[in-house]
Order: structure tokens, then sequence, then C-alpha cells
């Protein structure tokens, strides 16, 4: 018996799915899986990119039918399948997804009563009344966000913990005793180490009530801390279940992928010793504050801080995506201000940008993977004036291979894979044309365990050919297993250095609290070669 199960002896399940399979035309997405939650329990839910994660979570949102057979039991009572539009609110069932669902140019309190607003005919609101109920609400978690401030000019913390207090007041709504359950869909991502410890309390005060929390997410180690079990997915098959507490981080890997992986780790090197490739100077931006730092060839580096610091506005003010106020780049000798930079003219300089919004500014979404993959080469397939799509799609199912985009369908379209596939593809994009420098921002978030190690596979044999590779992220794990330095930013201006064998998550974690009482250094000997 689960460690939660002996909690609540007795206790029916807050939600137990049984029988639930899942067909999109002729593939099986789901196949007969299995969700048990109880009451008052965080459980996570993982599986490679294309499990079926997404699709269990759409049809308890009434998004997908699911086919007969299914069975949906709450708190011991039957729940019809499948869901009519509107039923899972009703049922206490509320989901919080990475993109929040918030509106930034509304205050807190308006983001607060939205839903309410719209689903119960409210034409009279007591502005003053419901900031002081949003006031107490938010002390009631020991928050103390202001009801009144616009969400665009909060951090991302403080707009994850809105959108999962305001998704928890509609379970309340439904349910005046806290019965029902939270969906939890990958919010972690981009928060630094300390806005997560303060979801995970928010969470961990919500379970308090006996709600139930689902908790997606591809970060083991987050899965580890905040749940109390782990249903894992693979294939659309349920892999297993397991004790958060008494799994170790292998084992959950390999029931995610069904086989032992190693994690891949980049030879520790001096890169020092390697030519210049790329030189920023004294880069002025909305953050960054007179930045100079060099990225020698072949060499992985990585930028991070705290949201905030600046690290992330780099790669598009060297790319010309961003206005920088001052600063040039030199690029194998060659300078040039950046006040003149411009995507075209990068590009021309073979530089790329992989930015972190996938079907927006990285990728189009209504075009086909081939077209997608193949955009930076498409004059190799032009014959007689026309695109050769039977050789595009050869290439691009090759890479598919090469990269394990699931499902390797060159014709389908890049929205409809799920989203780390499609990182898979935009990845394949830019390492296929052998770039000077490639910008990367959080290249791996929502790219599962396995996809990861493949990942950083490509960015490190790319590296041992010459392309020089800069990755802002916030994932400590991820800079600690391929960089060769990391640069530590805060407040607009780098203050710490890390390379080499010095270089780990805990140390990388460290020094990023540590920038919050450092003042920066203009010449770090590490940063700028001699
Ligand atoms: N509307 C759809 N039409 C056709 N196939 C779909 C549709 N939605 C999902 N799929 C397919 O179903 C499978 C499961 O996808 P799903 O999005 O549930 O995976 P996931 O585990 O959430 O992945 P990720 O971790 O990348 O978000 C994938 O092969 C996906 O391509």
């Amino acid at each position: 018996m689960s460690a939660v199960a002996r909690r609540y002896p007795g206790e029916a399940p807050a939600l137990a799915m049984t029988h639930l399979s899942k067909r999109f035309g002729s593939s099986l997405v789901l196949n007969d899986v299995t969700l048990e939650v109880m009451p008052g329990e965080v459980h996570g839910l993982l599986g490679q990119n294309g499990s079926g994660k997404s699709t269990l979570i759409k049809i308890l949102a009434g998004f997908h039918d699911p086919e007969p057979g299914a069975e949906l039991i709450m708190y011991g009572e039957s729940v019809p399948l499948p869901m009519p539009a509107g039923a899972a609110r009703k049922r206490g069932i509320a989901f919080v997804h990475q993109h929040l669902g918030l509106v930034p140019s509304l205050s807190v309190l308006e983001n607060l009563l939205i839903g309410a607003i719209a689903s119960e005919d409210r034409w009279r609101v007591d502005w003053r009344r419901e900031a002081a109920r949003a006031r107490e609400t938010f002390a009631r978690f020991g928050l103390t966000i202001d009801p009144t401030a616009r969400i665009a000019d909060l951090p991302q913390v403080e707009r994850a913990l809105v959108a999962i207090v305001r998704a928890f007041e509609d379970i309340r709504t439904a349910s005046s005793h806290g019965q029902g359950v939270l969906i939890l869909d990958e919010p972690t991502p981009f928060l630094p180490k300390l806005g997560v410890d303060k979801l995970f309390d928010l969470v961990r005060t919500i379970v308090k009530e006996g709600t139930a929390v689902i908790f997606v997410s591809h970060d083991i180690d987050e899965i580890r801390e905040i749940t109390d079990r782990a249903t894992v997915l693979r294939d659309g098959n349920l892999a297993g279940t397991l004790t958060s507490r008494d799994a170790t981080a292998d084992e959950f890997v390999e029931l995610i992928i069904g086989r032992r992986v190693s994690l891949y780790k980049t030879a520790v090197r001096d890169v020092t010793a390697l030519s210049v490739a790329i030189s920023a100077r004294n880069v002025t931006g909305e953050i960054l504050r007179d930045v100079s730092f060099d990225i020698h060839r072949g060499e992985i580096l990585g930028l991070t801080g705290l949201i905030g610091s600046g690290f992330d506005e780099m790669p598009y003010a060297l790319y010309g995506a961003r206005p920088a106020s001052a600063g040039t780049v030199e690029i194998l000798g060659k300078s040039q201000p950046l006040s003149k930079m411009s995507p075209p003219a990068a590009l021309e300089a073979k530089l790329a940008l992989l930015p972190s919004d996938r079907l927006g500014a990285a990728g189009v979404g209504n075009l086909t993977i081939a077209e997608n993959m193949l955009l930076p080469v498409l004059q190799d397939f032009v014959r007689w004036f026309r695109l050769d799509w039977s050789r595009m799609s050869g290439r691009a199912s090759e890479l598919g291979k090469q990269y394990d985009v699931r499902p390797n369908r060159p014709a389908q379209t890049l929205s409809s894979l799920s989203g780390g596939n499609a990182q898979k593809v935009l990845m394949a994009k830019w390492l296929q044309t052998a770039p000077l420098l490639l910008m990367l921002d959080e290249p791996t978030q929502g790219v599962d365990v396995g996809a990861r190690q493949q990942l950083f596979a490509a960015l490190d044999h790319a590296a041992g050919k010459g392309t020089s590779i800069l990755v802002a992220s916030t994932d400590y794990e991820q800079l600690a297993q391929i960089c060769d330095r990391v640069l530590i930013f805060a407040r607009g201006q780098v203050v710490d250095v890390l390379a080499g064998a010095a270089i780990s998550k805990d140390a990388i974690a460290e020094r990023c609290l540590l920038s919050l009482g450092t003042s920066a250094f203009s010449n770090v000997p590490e940063v700028v070669a001699a």
C-alpha cells in the first residue's frame, strides 16, 4: 500500500480514472490507462514527449472525448464521460497551464474575478470589497500580493502564484470542503529556485485542505521533492506508479524511458586555450549594462541568473532581435555596433538564434515539420524553380530520425507536435546549418529526459566541429551538464563566472543566490580574455 493510501485509510480517491484510451485517427495515444489520486495528495504525471500526458489532461478538461469504456470516479461519485463543456469546473477540477491564462494588461483582482464574472452573470462588482477579500485570500496562503497591481508588472513567480490561487478558489467555489483536483501542467519552467520553493509552499498549503494536486513536469528532482506518488506514461501506456520519496532519480528515468540511460556530460576542457570567435563588448540594453565577454570557438557558454537579472536579454541583443542602446559584437575580429545589428545581418554573419517561444518567434505552427526544419536551407531543395517536396520530405525524415522527433511525419504541421518534439525540430533546423554561433534561450524546457540527452549530445557534437554555443537558461542542471563556462548575471551585469570542474547545479544555484548581495565585477579575467 502506498504512503498516501496509508495516510488516508478507507478514504475514497479524489479522482480515479480507469480504462482510459484515446485514438487520433489510426494511432492509439492512450491505451487503457489508470490514474488514481488521493485527497490531499500531490501526484506527479510524467512521461516522454508525446507519451500522452496532455491528452489525458485534455480529456479531464472535456477538450477531448475518450474512447468508450473509460470511467471516472471523483470522491466516490461516478462522473459521466465525455465531460461536457464547463462540467470540469463544476466538479471542482481546475487547471493551471504553463502559459497561466492570465490577462497581463488587467489587474490581479480583475484576473481573479474574470471567470466568475463570465460564468455567473455578475453585472455589479463591489471592487473595494473584492479587493479586501482577495487580500485576505492571499494572506491565508502567506502571500502579500497587491490585488490592484497589473499582472504585467508582477514578477513571473507571483504571476504563477496568482494563477494557482485563482484555480484553487474556483475549486472552493465548486465545493465548500475543498474537494477537488488542481492540475498544474508544467507550472515551473523559467522560475528561479526561490520561486519554485514559494510555489511548492503554496501547493503544500492547498493539499492540507484535502484538495488533490496533479503535477505535470519533466523535472525529476522537482517531482521527487513535491509529489507523494507519481504516475509515469510511456507511449500511451501506464508504465507504473512510484512512491516519490522512496524512488531514486535513476528509477524514475528508467520507468520513463523503459531502459537505463546515463545522463550526458560534456568533457571538462579548458576553452580559454581556444581562439576567440565572438566578443560582446559593453552591451547595454533594457536591463543589460555594459556587459563584455568572449566566446571561444567550439565553446558552450551558459548565461544564467535570477529572473530579471538580464541574462536572457543577451542572445536577442546580439542577434539584433531586441534593441541594444550601446555595445558592439566582434565576429571573427570584425566589429559591428549592435545598434546596426538585425536578424538578417546576424544570419549573414552565421549567427543563429533559437528563441524560447517555439510556435511564435522560433517556428511557424501551421507550416509542416519539413518546412520548419529546412527553412534555412530551402535553396538546396529548389529544382526548376520549384521546391522538390519528395527530397525535402526525405531529408526531414532523416533529421527527424536523428533527433527522435515523434511522430516522424514531415508533412504534419509543427503545431500538431507536442512541445518537446517541436523543440527537437527547431534544434535540428539550426544545427544542420553549422552556424558560427548558435544562441539558445531555454532550449530544453518541456523536452523529456531522454530527448534532452540527445539534444545535449547534438550540441556537444556541433561544438566539437567549431560552432560556439550560447545557452541562456535558469535550468542549472542543464547548464552543469553541457557548459564549459557559466556567466552569472545580476542587475544587468556579470557578477560571477564558473568554469570547468567547478560547474555544478548546486554551485550555480549558490552563486545565483549570492549574486543578490554582490556588486558587479567589471573586468572578470575569465570573462574577457586577456
Ligand atoms: N489533436 C491531435 N491530433 C493528432 N494527434 C495528436 C493530437 N494531439 C496529440 N496528438 C498525438 O498524441 C500523442 C500524445 O501527445 P501528448 O501531447 O498527449 O503528449 P505529452 O506527453 O503531453 O507530450 P509533451 O511532454 O511533449 O507535452 C503524440 O504523438 C501527439 O502527436
